[in-house]
């Protein structure tokens, strides 16, 4: 068995995640319930941070709320020196109520409402990441009208093309995100942008794609950002503060992944940008990355327990589940792989190879095709690794199916994080008919 972060397993002979036995937190908890090994993601902040402390070069690690924004998550990224990448109003507004820093917020989307860029310069936070000319305009306006300047990056698409999912691409020239670098629309974008009495440009933004195994896309982005800025430093006397390469480092979901360690990531990326650098005059900009699922990917197990199962003779065994695609998208989405163990024999040989069906009426609600398992049935809790990026942040009510509870394990102690949603909360938002009102 693959040791998950610091999951061990007990004298109980039962999986233990952050010092706390998955089997009495599934009892106490219910299931299905996403559990945060905290530790762990402690560790994955402070080893970017320390990194780039060892490089000596000035920088920010910004938390990529979306891969999963709590209130008690965003503590956590207040607690261990990060900032903050959200991307839409409800992202801003869990991070206010977390009392994150405001001047450690970065704002990011391709089609940011106007509330959404009223909230963000109410609440007067650190940046906004510009993604095309209409929210270029809309901003200046809005500043203008309120008399107040705001501090920006612009994304820019360097036009490289990472070796991912086709939907988690973001980095290549036919992209819905960001300004395109090669023809010319940043250097537009860059152009109106310093002309502007309310906007000052703190730099450039690029984020090519989602788990990312290598470190050639980063490296070609840099090299193709700074060659701009070389020119622009010319042309239009430019001097980036600030390099943002996003986010996008792969995580080990299953034994085909091969992720690198987020220091080389990072010490691959200064190492190019410092090369780029010699020789211009150009000064060397703070880097800013954005890691989501490398920061929180592998610290998050989802708890389930065995219910039906279904035998294809000379085919397949189902073993169903309590949750699915309701609170795991990935499979169904990217054709996502993950592992996964008995929490109560984590160790025992396999017996059997199973398939693991979600609960939600769709025939692609599989959650794990062909998992080698112990022979397992109703009652016995599964747990599914790797799950604490993009599980509860994507997780959905299909079929009315209440979203699970979140739980933050540490040095023994479990503490519920998000409560698990009740069948109250699923109608709290219908109106009877005889109650509707009516739009005449
Ligand atoms: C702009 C931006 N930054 C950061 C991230 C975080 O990516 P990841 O979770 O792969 O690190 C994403 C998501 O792909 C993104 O779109
Ligand atoms: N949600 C995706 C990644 C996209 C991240 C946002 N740009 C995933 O689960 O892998």
């Amino acid at each position: 068995m693959h040791v998950y972060g610091t999951a061990s397993v007990n004298e109980e002979g039962n999986l233990e995640i952050g010092g706390v036995d998955t089997l009495e937190l599934a009892s106490h908890f219910g299931t299905p319930l996403y559990v945060y090994d905290v530790e762990l993601i402690r560790e994955r902040a402070k080893g970017f941070k320390k990194t780039f402390e060892k490089l000596g070069v000035q920088a920010q690690v910004a938390y990529a709320s979306k891969a999963f924004s709590s209130i008690a998550m965003i503590q956590l990224a207040k607690e261990e020196g990060l900032s903050l990448d959200v991307v839409s109003g409800g992202e801003l507004y869990t991070a206010l109520k977390a009392d994150f820093p405001k001047e450690r917020i970065h704002f990011h989307g391709n089609n940011k409402s106007v509330e959404e860029l009223e909230m963000a310069l109410d609440h007067e936070i650190g940046c906004i990441v510009v993604d095309n000319f209409s929210e270029l305009s809309l901003l200046e306006e809005l500043c203008s009208s309120r008399g107040q300047k705001i501090a920006i990056l612009l994304r820019v698409t360097p036009g490289i093309e990472a070796h991912t999912h086709d939907y988690i691409l973001t980095g290549q020239e036919d992209s819905k995100f960001g300004f395109d670098l090669l023809n010319g629309q940043a250097e537009r974008a860059l152009e109106q942008s310093l002309n502007s009495d309310w906007i000052e440009v703190l730099g450039l933004h690029c984020h090519i794609g989602s788990q990312i195994f290598e470190t050639t896309g980063f490296i070609l982005a840099a090299r193709k950002i700074i060659g701009q800025l070389k020119n622009w430093h010319q042309s239009l006397g430019f001097d980036s503060k600030v390099l943002n390469l996003g986010g996008g480092f792969g995580i080990r979901y299953t034994k085909e992944d091969t992720p690198l360690p987020a220091s080389v990531y990072v010490e691959e990326i200064v190492t190019e940008v410092k090369k780029q650098l010699q020789d211009s005059e150009l000064n060397m900009p703070e880097i800013w990355i954005e890691p989501g699922r490398s920061l929180v990917g592998d610290a998050g197990t989802t708890l389930y327990k065995v219910g039906s199962e279904k035998d294809v003779p000379d085919i397949r065994k189902y073993l169903a589940v309590d949750g699915g695609m309701s609170d795991n998208i990935r499979p169904a989405l990217y054709d996502a792989k993950y592992e996964a163990v008995l929490a109560n024999r984590p160790l025992e040989d396999p017996e059997e190879t199973v398939s693991i069906a979600g609960k939600c009426c769709e025939s692609g609600d599989m959650l794990i095709w062909d998992l080698p398992l112990p022979k397992a049935g109703r009652g016995d809790i599964l747990a599914v690794f790797c799950t604490g990026a993009y599980g509860y942040s994507m997780s959905n009510n299909y079929n009315r199916i209440p979203r699970p509870a979140v739980v933050f394990a540490e040095k023994g102690e479990a503490r519920l994080v998000i409560r698990r949603e009740t069948y109250q909360d699923l109608v709290q938002f219908d109106v009877p008919l005889q109650e509707a009102i009516k739009n005449k």
